[in-house]
């Protein structure tokens, strides 16, 4: 199949990745045309006929999101599990209370400074079921003029009787998800988790990398965060000769308080996972080039929604004062091959690129930032993994689609073919020019005026 084929044989991507971008507004129709889904595409009756879902989510707009699902499905039982508490959860709860049809889970968030991220769609249909993970707020401007991510699963049919084996794919997606949705220990994900075991998910070709908040030792230290990746990548990844060369690249839309050095965190235990090849961890770290995508100030000037796209990149100039080591690491937000280059990154990626940027040895899709909360931090001599959000992504290999190597990539998908991935930015990487600074979000930015003529001054 070439990715979700729906009911009327309609495809809506060209490949078994079924790896899309979000639609972008107000740019050419051509960089629309493949890879790409709206939010009603996906709730589409085309996809099946949803019976029931659940949305995993940061932000809500409940009125908006209720307009997304087509009428006949607004009725639908839907749970809506965030991380909000107090006033927030009162006023999410407020809004929801207009719809008989909503429920709520609210995620425990047991560590001070965690935040409920991930981005998950549980789409339940009278003759299966479907996963999205993604990156996208459900919010109007969350799908307007942003480069978003997303990962579709394939229809998984029913299974005549639930199943904790049955059922199960080469990747241990039932499994993983399974675990996940288990660590949220919420009554209102049972019925979820019912259905999960009642489904046939031996189609699912990616892995999951989710993030719970705990500490988690032992075994356990591997299950989640850039350790969960790190173990993935020793069972699973590139010939270490392979890659000897290869970048690690990180593209993220905000940046956590790293330590006031790069050996603090950034290049020792978190690119000691993301460096990690099959076999083996112990990799010469300095001789691997680190590659971080942020948006410039002038990308986010001159992008599509001008200034305000700076709103969903909330990168402080308390925490950047901190870090001015980071900022040899980073390179511009540049996507020409897929039309959109001034269409803000809200999509978190990572990957290992050849110098080239011609192929791929992995590549992840998460709601995860490059930050300690979301991927973690060891303590206790690195014998515990500390994490304070709920973080969700999806990691393709190779192999598990037939692609012996590396994946062929490309950011110009309308000739897209089997094996090649279709990539969100273009790559080589355009390091930031001279007088370059990173988007800072707190700060005045008055120099310039933006797309529609106004300067940035935050309160
Ligand atoms: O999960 C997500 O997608 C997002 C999570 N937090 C965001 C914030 C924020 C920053 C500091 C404190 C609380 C909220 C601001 C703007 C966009 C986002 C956002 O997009």
């Amino acid at each position: 199949a070439r990715g979700p084929v729906t009911p009327s044989g309609v495809y809506k991507a060209g490949q078994p990745l079924s790896f899309f971008l979000t639609k972008v507004h107000g740019i050419e129709n051509k960089y629309n045309r493949f890879c790409t889904m709206d939010v009603k595409d996906i709730l589409s009756p085309e996809m099946g006929n949803l019976t029931a879902s659940c949305q995993f989510n940061y932000m809500f707009e409940v009125p908006w999101l209720m307009k997304q699902y087509p009428q006949q499905f607004r009725s639908k039982p839907l749970l809506l599990v965030h991380g909000f508490k107090g006033a927030n959860k009162a006023s999410l709860e407020a809004d929801g209370a207009a719809y008989s049809n909503i429920r709520f889970c609210q995620a425990r968030l047991d560590m001070p400074y965690g935040t409920h991220h991930t981005k998950m769609m549980f789409l339940l249909y009278d003759n299966g079921m479907r996963v999205v993970v993604h990156t996208s707020n459900m919010m109007e401007h969350d799908w307007f003029q942003k480069t978003q991510g997303m990962w579709i699963s394939p229809l998984f049919p029913k299974l005549s009787k639930p199943s904790s084996t049955l059922g199960e794919s080469p990747t241990g997606f039932k499994r993983d998800l399974l675990e996940y949705v288990g660590a949220y220990q919420a009554y209102q994900l049972k019925d979820w988790k019912d259905h999960i075991f009642h489904h046939d998910m031996s189609s699912a070709r990616v892995f999951i990398v989710g993030s719970c908040p705990g500490r988690h030792a032992g075994d356990k230290k591997s299950h989640f965060g850039h350790m969960r990746l790190r173990r993935l990548l020793h069972d699973h990844g590139p010939e270490k000769e392979l890659v000897r060369t290869w970048p690690v690249l990180g593209q993220y839309s905000s940046v956590g308080t790293l330590g006031p050095a790069k050996e603090s965190w950034l290049c020792t235990e978190w690119l000691q996972s993301l460096a990690t090849v099959k076999g083996t961890s112990c990799v010469p770290l300095m001789t691997i080039p680190l590659q971080l995508i942020f948006p410039t100030k002038d990308d986010v000037r001159t992008s599509l929604e001008g200034y305000p796209a700076g709103g969903s990149i909330p990168y402080s100039i308390h925490v950047a004062r901190k870090q001015p080591y980071l900022h040899t690491f980073l390179h511009q937000w540049r996507s020409e091959g897929r039309g959109r280059s001034r269409a803000m990154p809200h999509i978190k990626t990572y990957g290992r690129p050849s110098p080239s940027g011609k192929e791929l040895a992995w590549f992840l899709v998460t709601s995860a930032n490059l930050s300690k909360a979301a991927w973690g931090a060891m303590e206790k001599k690195g014998s515990q993994l500390m994490i304070r959000s709920y973080e969700l992504g999806v990691l393709f290999f190779p192999k598990f689609f037939e692609v012996k190597g590396a994946f062929r990539t490309t950011s110009d998908v309308d000739s897209i073919g089997g094996g090649v991935f279709p990539l969100p930015y273009d790559l080589p990487v355009t390091r930031y020019s001279k007088g370059d600074k990173p988007w800072i979000w707190d700060i005045a930015h008055k120099e310039l005026p933006d797309t529609n003529g106004n300067m940035w001054c935050p309160p």
